[in-house]
């Protein structure tokens, strides 16, 4: 045995060294270029952590402007220079005019026999037809001027429809991706592809072609490692045979219709594209694919560009001014643009130029390391929680990081000026959130609001519904003698447990849920004397949704349910839904024998009033049931955790319920009078904000901090960091609520150094709620008793230890001793 492991140890110490000595070797009599030293089976990945460009230009200032590098097996080579890229381009062009085609179509090569002009991997025959095709029928100098008119005229349609759109909100990259989608379509067969108005098509349109672009760029074993070609393992294959069949179902009647009327002798004078290609022989796929393939090159490119420069524009006022002057000199006042205008407008194309020239270099957030495959993952699964790591990383690489999480981009925002950008200037656009695979077990058309994936219809609906029937100030006010008769049986139950040990954290999550569930169907959930049974329903379905599941990272396991995450989500509804079923049953019952209608309506009778069926109405009890109960509670037991810990503002806090309480019981019409305590709940929530991160995903592309954003990259916003910023806040590890005394800083998503409860679109709407509970069950808790830690631990030997789940908790839970006060607070 002990030979055996011997052998193994030899062989660990001699491989490396071999393949060493053997790349040397090779490295030597190759005579490629210099370059980095590549490691065994990855090569240079690890060398490409940033945007590949931005790598590869930093790599040329060390090893020189022609390099070689191994991805994997394969052999890359790089020119980074004008005489470089001369050499490549112009003296080699003929043997450097190959293309490489990524593995993931290669299975739609074969299956459609396809021809091409931008993915032909040789400049072979087919490769050539199409490329005269293309340049007599598409962009010769004859062309282009024949179909000035057809450009004017497809830009009128643009200018109309924004003319009518005057005042309202208009996706500027969406129309104007029509516009060029059907200059180009008008090309190729003479028709438009999408018309400006139908936004839904624009949307589908659009999704097929990025997804193939997504999948054109995607990262794929088999590229780089022969001995995966084949397999497909990634999945990447399969998706993109999806994508094109999608793609195709585009415009196969365009097709059917022209083969058709060739066929009955109709034929137009003005031959197109389409005409071209069916005269040349090719079959409905291959002219499915050029279409395909000049879509993508010609009109999310230009739509883009366009984008951009109108993006670059509003951001420039003094460029926008000067092309305005530009344009009224030279074309006056109110007229239209035309084609043969645009010689005479110098300022124009200077714009034009300096958008390409700054498109080339738009690029994502610095950020740490990935590793091929599993990216940042190891760098969030660190002894820290993921708030922690991420505002260490923040450290090293700034306020704005981006990391990769498998193939998810995620990009992280630690600081009030990123908080500003993401939460306020493009709120509209980082109104997305994301939700994890788990929860689809439930149901694809879910009544939610914290895991709506964009701010939809139903989204907005039961927001409204949310305002309106919880939060708005008559309700919230109408409601305080259930907050109080809820708090006062949290405090009668701790008279019977004075001098044990409690669970601060459990206690509080039945009274919070019972406050909430009395809000949503008028009844309590929880039984105040014990029901851990449902409380453990409730927690086992939030840690289930807060489990990272593979499937979100890595598609690959999409169909999969390795973690076992959705049978157990799955067998949790099984327990938990006939509670709720037996609330929605009464309800209606009592509906129809008329029992009812005397009652305040509430949560539950809008719910049904608005038809929304019974699994809808089911998820939106749990949902509210989890954020109501446990941010409370996580909020209270932070603050008594902090004010256990800091005996000064427990005293002063002591202080100030003794001179402004007047009878034994605190009530919610004395929190105004209770500077103290609002400021113990602010300086709290600063140090501890209960939801840590503000999770959320980019509906569009978008720039922030003149980074790229992509369209459904995650973005999240480290409230933690934000409230321990040292630059914001002075001793920023300090519980120091004074600071507040006094000070206009508000958590009404307005002072982006302090977001407890988020900003903009889906800023938490239990605001109100939460405000009036937490620090009403704080001020009982300190009014009726005095409070000891177990076993004689001093209060500073507290551990303030967190974990992050869907919220941020006290890793380790408070348990105190209550003990009344001398003068006994009792009625
Ligand atoms: C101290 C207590 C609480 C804190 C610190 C808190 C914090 C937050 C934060 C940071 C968000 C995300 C905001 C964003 O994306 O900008 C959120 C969302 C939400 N919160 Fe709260 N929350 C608390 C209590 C409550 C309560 C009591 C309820 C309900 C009864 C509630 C219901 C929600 C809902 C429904 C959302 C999702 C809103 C949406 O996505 O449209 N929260 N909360």
């Amino acid at each position: 045995m002990e030979q055996m492991n011997l052998f193994f140890l030899n062989l660990l110490l001699v491989l490396p060294v071999f393949y060493f000595v053997l790349e040397y070797t090779r490295r030597k009599f190759s005579n490629y270029p210099p370059g980095p030293y590549p490691l065994p089976i990855l090569g240079n990945f690890l060398n490409l952590h940033k945007p590949g460009h931005i790598s590869l230009a930093n790599l040329a200032k060390v090893h020189g402007p022609l390099m070689s590098l191994r991805l994997g097996a394969k052999l890359l080579i790089v020119g980074s220079n004008q005489a470089a890229a001369t050499e490549i381009l112009k003296v080699n062009d003929r043997v450097m005019c190959g293309r490489r085609i990524p593995q993931t179509f290669e299975a739609v090569g074969k299956t459609f026999d396809l021809v091409s002009i931008l993915a032909a991997n040789k400049c072979n025959e087919s490769w050539k037809m199409m490329r005269t095709i293309f340049k007599t029928e598409l962009v010769s100098a004859e062309a282009t001027e024949n179909k000035s008119v057809l450009r004017e005229e497809k830009v009128k349609v643009l200018i109309d429809f924004l003319s009518n759109n005057k005042g309202n909100v208009v996706n500027i990259g969406e129309v104007v991706f029509s516009t060029s989608a059907n200059f180009v379509s008008n090309l190729l067969f003479s028709k438009d592809f999408i018309s400006i108005q139908d936004e839904g098509k624009v949307g589908a349109a659009k999704e097929h072609i990025r997804e193939m672009e997504r999948l054109a760029s995607c990262f794929n074993l088999e590229d780089y490692y022969p001995i995966f070609k084949g397999l497909d393992v990634q999945g990447l294959g399969k998706k993109a045979l999806k994508c094109i069949e999608s793609l195709n179902a585009c415009w196969d009647v365009i097709i059917d219709e022209r083969e058709t009327s060739i066929k009955n002798g109709v034929i137009s004078k003005d031959k197109d594209f389409l005409d071209a290609l069916l005269a040349n022989g090719l079959n409905k796929d291959q002219i499915n694919w050029i279409f395909g393939e000049v879509l993508i090159t010609g009109v999310d490119t230009s739509s883009g560009a366009v984008e951009w420069a109108m993006a670059e524009l509003i951001k420039n006022p003094e460029a926008m001014l000067k092309l305005r002057e530009e344009l009224t000199k030279e074309l006056g006042e109110g007229t239209t643009v035309k084609d043969s205008d645009l010689p005479r407008l110098p300022f124009l194309n200077a714009c034009v130029k300096e958008t390409l020239r700054k498109l080339k270099f738009c690029s994502y957030p610095p950020g740490p390391y990935p590793l091929p495959i599993i990216g940042n993952i190891l760098h969030l699964s660190s002894n820290d929680t993921a708030h922690v790591a991420l505002a260490n990383l923040a450290k090293i690489h700034g306020p704005i990081m981006s990391l990769k999480l498998g193939e998810r981009l995620l990009i992280v925002g630690s600081s009030h000026e990123v908080a500003t950008e993401i939460l306020k200037i493009h709120d509209r656009v980082m109104c997305g959130r994301p939700v994890p695979k788990t929860l689809e077990v439930l149901g694809e058309n879910l009544l939610t609001l914290v895991g709506a994936k964009s701010c939809t219809e139903n989204w907005k609906i039961l927001r409204g519904i949310f305002k309106t029937e919880l939060v708005a100030s008559e309700v919230i006010n109408s409601n305080a003698t259930m907050r109080e008769e809820k708090v006062k049986e949290l405090i009668d139950l701790l008279m019977e447990k004075v001098g044990k040990v409690v669970h601060i954290h459990d206690l509080v999550y039945t009274t919070a849920a019972n406050i909430v569930s009395r809000l949503l169907f008028s009844q309590d959930f929880i039984n105040i004397e014990d029901e851990r049974k449902k409380i453990n329903l409730v927690k086992e379905v939030e840690k289930l949704a807060s489990t990272p599941n593979v499937a979100d990272y890595f598609p690959i396991f999409s169909g999969l349910d390795v973690q076992g995450l959705r049978r157990n989500t799955l067998k949790c509804r099984e327990n938990l839904y006939p509670l709720w079923d037996a609330v929605v049953d009464g309800r209606k019952e009592s509906i129809k024998s008329g029992g009812d209608s005397c009652k305040n309506k509430d949560f539950l009778d809008v719910l049904l009033a608005n038809g929304f069926s019974r699994n809808q109405i089911n998820w939106i009890l749990t949902e509210m049931t989890i954020t109501g109960a446990n941010t409370t509670s996580a909020a209270v037991e932070w603050m008594m955790a902090e004010l256990i810990k800091n005996p000064e503002a427990m005293n002063k806090l002591g202080e100030e319920l003794a001179k402004e309480i007047s009878g034994n019981i605190v009530r919610d019409s004395d929190l105004p009078r209770l500077p103290y305590l609002n400021a113990c709940l602010k300086e709290s929530l600063r140090l501890h904000p209960t939801v840590g991160l503000v999770l959320r995903t980019a509906t569009e592309t978008c720039e922030v901090m003149n980074y790229t954003i992509p369209k459904d990259s995650e973005v999240w916003v480290n409230q933690w960091a934000l409230g321990r910023d040292p630059t914001k806040w002075e001793d920023p590890l300090v519980f120091n609520p004074s600071r507040f005394l006094g000070s206009n800083l508000s958590y009404m998503g307005n002072n982006f150094e302090y977001i407890p409860f988020g900003s903009g679109k889906r800023m938490c709407p239990g605001l109100p709620l939460a405000t009036r509970t937490v620090p009403l069950i704080v001020a009982s808790l300190v009014h009726s008793f005095e409070w000891y830690l177990p076993d004689d631990t001093s209060p500073h030997e507290l551990d303030m230890e967190e974990k992050l789940g869907l919220i941020l908790q006290k890793s380790n839970p408070l348990l105190l001793i209550p003990k009344l006060k001398a003068l006994e607070i009792r009625i």
